[in-house]
């Protein structure tokens, strides 16, 4: 094959953005360059063929940072470069995509970045890493240990706290400005915030934890050390990031702290999908980026659609053009049909329920598999209906974006043991490993961890006496203790003995052991393909997988199923048919009226998301009244619910209006037929015969 020939499918643009710096007269310059990737504009298919031509064209894999959304899309990209590679250079293309090793998100590559410079920075390179809750259950430790739950006002819950903190980090602001726009309502509490963050940050330091917020932010203060950077920066001589839209200050600090001049750094997003700054993402990030750099960074737009017909992307993009501030593009499509997206007015979240279970099996009847079909809501309780009717139907289905499978008590139990064996002075994983055990109170728990503070993990345990309650459980405990120090068991055969161990307190502890013990088994599962302890813990803990399914089982990985997701959890994806609930003022956007105009704006973008995510067919479903809940039992109170604004009467020639059910003036009321049909009383009766 021609060197360039696997370059031929892409269209101009994406052809520039590929070989943007790579050949030809600019080559020496290697500027920074942003590309503005439209909606199903081939984002990812363009940076996959920009890796591969770079290493093509003799750059070293293993000097190219690639910075993605998930782990996930890292696995997906470096498998596309590797396609796209091979075409040109044959069987030598695994060897070097193998190579291509900095691949995976910012928190994970700050994770290693930080073992490898820990003693250069004052820390131990065995570092545990907390999630969201575990982050919050130290933070509250702190709130506990300062008396703040004692007092007598209503004080922030360790939620908010944790919130508060985060959002400080990651937005790089003072601690008075976040609490004044986005937490007023815990405007009286600034002394009070500072001390609990003050000792929060003491008693990670003092037990070697990080949480995820410090991956991020202690990359970042290395990143401008100048000697640090420079060092940092010189290992890798292409920097690539998707989904830059995404991004929060603190990661573009790291990569101007990394490239200063931008040599070699390559951004890709779309200001237009921007949806998580409720983890202090910015779309400031991506409209300043060209800025930032002297000369600035060039800017190449990918406007044709590959995914939607022109009729579904016609309607997305009178959607956001009501936008305050992007990038004005335009993006169309060569996929013609007659088919305009459907708004479909409902009476009720019951019906909206029934339409979507008919329509999903009707277009199975006509061949659209149900994979290739999607559900999307704002939030994850709106699926609940349509959860009960599906599973009603024997309709298979996963969800994305609820429940994590992670966040379950015994998966989390499981993975604290491992944690405290790599880090005997994380408090967090030690607390919920040691009260396990039968008759392990609070404080002999909180005894065991101070001895643990100061002394190494073996003999601390060995020599401890517990109370004549605990003896038995307490030296089974040991005895684990012994074979993961040990490292007898190996990889992933540690996960088997602790799970083997764990198997009488989950008999004692759940009464739906047998479902649990599964959960188990998967977990033994995804650690079978990691090649130690730390990767496992560390990859897991950042990037937890997400899908988990509800009442109808859990489909095997063969099986058809439909998809149900959080629009955010359905970023990047794509489908034949999509169907948008609850598309009305309250649920898009999700707050009425409560919202800042940034808010305001994030909510359309999330709709624009979700639009821009159907191939073939796309329905709007707009049910007229909602049940209120939290009232009695057998409460009838609805509130009326109108359409959302973002689809103001100006755009809605882009829209077919249905009704469902659709009304039949011919059929009889049933009301007026009187003949009884079934005998209900004869039945009840019968029941006790
Ligand atoms: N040059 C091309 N020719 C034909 N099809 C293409 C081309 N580039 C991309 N595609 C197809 O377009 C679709 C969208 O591509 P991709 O998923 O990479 O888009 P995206 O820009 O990441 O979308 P989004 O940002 O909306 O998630 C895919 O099905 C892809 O195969």
């Amino acid at each position: 094959m021609h060197a360039a020939a696997y370059l031929e499918k892409l269209n101009p643009q994406q052809r520039r953005a590929v070989e943007h710096g790579v050949s030809g007269p600019d080559e020496a310059r290697k500027g920074p360059l942003l590309v503005i990737a439209g909606a199903g504009s081939g984002k990812t298919n363009t940076l996959a063929h920009r890796v591969a031509h770079l290493i093509v064209n003799g750059a070293d894999p293993r000097r190219i940072l690639l910075l993605t959304f998930s782990r996930r899309a890292a696995a997906e990209m470096t498998r596309r470069v590797g396609r796209i590679a091979s075409h040109v250079l044959g069987p030598d293309a695994a060897v070097l995509t193998e190579g291509l090793s900095w691949a995976g998100t910012f928190h994970g590559i700050g994770a290693r970045l930080l073992r490898d410079y820990a003693p250069q920075i004052g820390l131990d390179p065995n570092f545990t890493i907390h999630d969201r809750e575990d982050s919050a259950d130290q933070m509250n430790l702190v709130r506990h240990e300062l008396g703040f739950s004692r007092t007598e006002k209503r004080f922030p819950t360790k939620g908010t706290l944790i919130a508060i903190y985060s959002r400080a980090v990651n937005a790089e602001l003072p601690l008075e400005e976040v609490v004044g726009r986005f937490f007023p309502w815990c405007a009286g509490w600034g002394a009070e915030l500072k001390a609990i963050f003050g000792g929060y940050v003491e008693a990670k330091q003092a037990q070697g934890v990080l949480d995820y917020d410090d991956l991020l932010l202690y990359w970042a203060q290395m990143a401008q050390e100048p000697a640090l950077a420079a060092e940092m920066g010189g290992r890798f001589d292409h920097v690539l990031v998707d989904e830059y839209q995404d991004t929060n200050r603190l990661q573009a600090s790291i990569l101007v702290g990394l490239k200063p001049e931008g040599r070699g750094l390559t951004v890709v997003g779309d200001d237009a999908q921007s949806i998580y700054s409720f983890r202090a993402a910015t779309v400031r990030n991506i409209l300043d980026f060209p800025g930032h750099f002297s000369p600035r960074a060039e800017t190449i737009m990918l406007e044709q659609n590959y995914r939607s017909t022109q009729p579904i992307l016609g309607a997305a993009n009178a959607v956001i053009d009501f936008a305050s501030e992007r990038y004005a593009k335009n993006l169309w499509s060569e996929r013609v049909s007659s088919e305009r997206p459907v708004l479909v007015s409902v009476r009720d979240e019951i019906e909206q329920a029934g339409f979507v279970a008919s329509q999903v099996l009707e277009n199975r009847e006509a061949g659209i598999a149900l994979k290739q079909q999607a559900v999307l809501f704002r939030a994850s309780h709106h699926s609940g209906p349509l959860e009960v009717e599906l599973t009603r139907r024997n309709i298979p289905f996963v969800k994305f974006g609820g429940l994590k499978f992670l966040d379950s008590a015994h998966v989390k139990d499981v993975l604290a043991v491992l944690r405290f064996t790599e880090n005997p002075r994380d408090r967090v994983a030690g607390f919920r490993v040691l009260r396990l055990m039968n008759g392990m109170g609070p404080a002999t728990a909180g005894k065991v961890l101070d001895a643990l503070a100061t002394g190494p993990l073996l003999p601390t345990l060995e020599c401890y006496a517990p109370p004549p309650r605990v003896s038995g459980d307490w030296q089974d405990f040991v005895a684990l203790a012994r074979d993961l120090k040990g490292g007898s068991a190996g990889w992933p055969g540690e996960l088997d003995r602790v799970r083997q161990w764990y198997e009488p307190h989950l008999e004692r502890i759940h009464e739906d052991a047998p479902t649990r013990q599964a959960d188990l088994v998967q977990l033994a599962q995804i650690a079978s393909a990691y090649p130690s302890r730390e990767r496992f813990l560390t990859e897991l803990t950042l990037d937890p997988p997400d899908a988990t399914s509800a009442e109808a089982g859990r489909p095997h990985l063969d099986e058809d199923y439909l998809i149900l997701s959080t629009i955010h959890s359905a970023k990047g994806q794509e489908w034949k048919s999509v169907f948008v609930l609850n598309t009305v003022d309250g649920c898009i956007p999700i707050d009425l009226g409560a919202g800042t105009r940034d808010e305001i704006e994030e909510e359309r973008r999330l709709l624009y998301v979700a639009m821009t995510r159907a191939k073939d067919s796309l329905s709007l479903v707009v049910p007229q009244r909602f049940f209120v809940h939290g009232q009695a039992a057998r409460g009838d109170r609805h509130v009326y619910a109108a359409r959302t604004r973002f689809i103001p009467p100006r755009i809605l020639g882009h829209f077919a209006q249905a009704a469902w059910p659709p009304a039949t003036p011919e059929a009889p009321s049933p009301a007026a037929n009187d003949t009884v049909r079934i005998d209900l009383s004869a039945r009840m009766r019968g029941m006790w015969r």
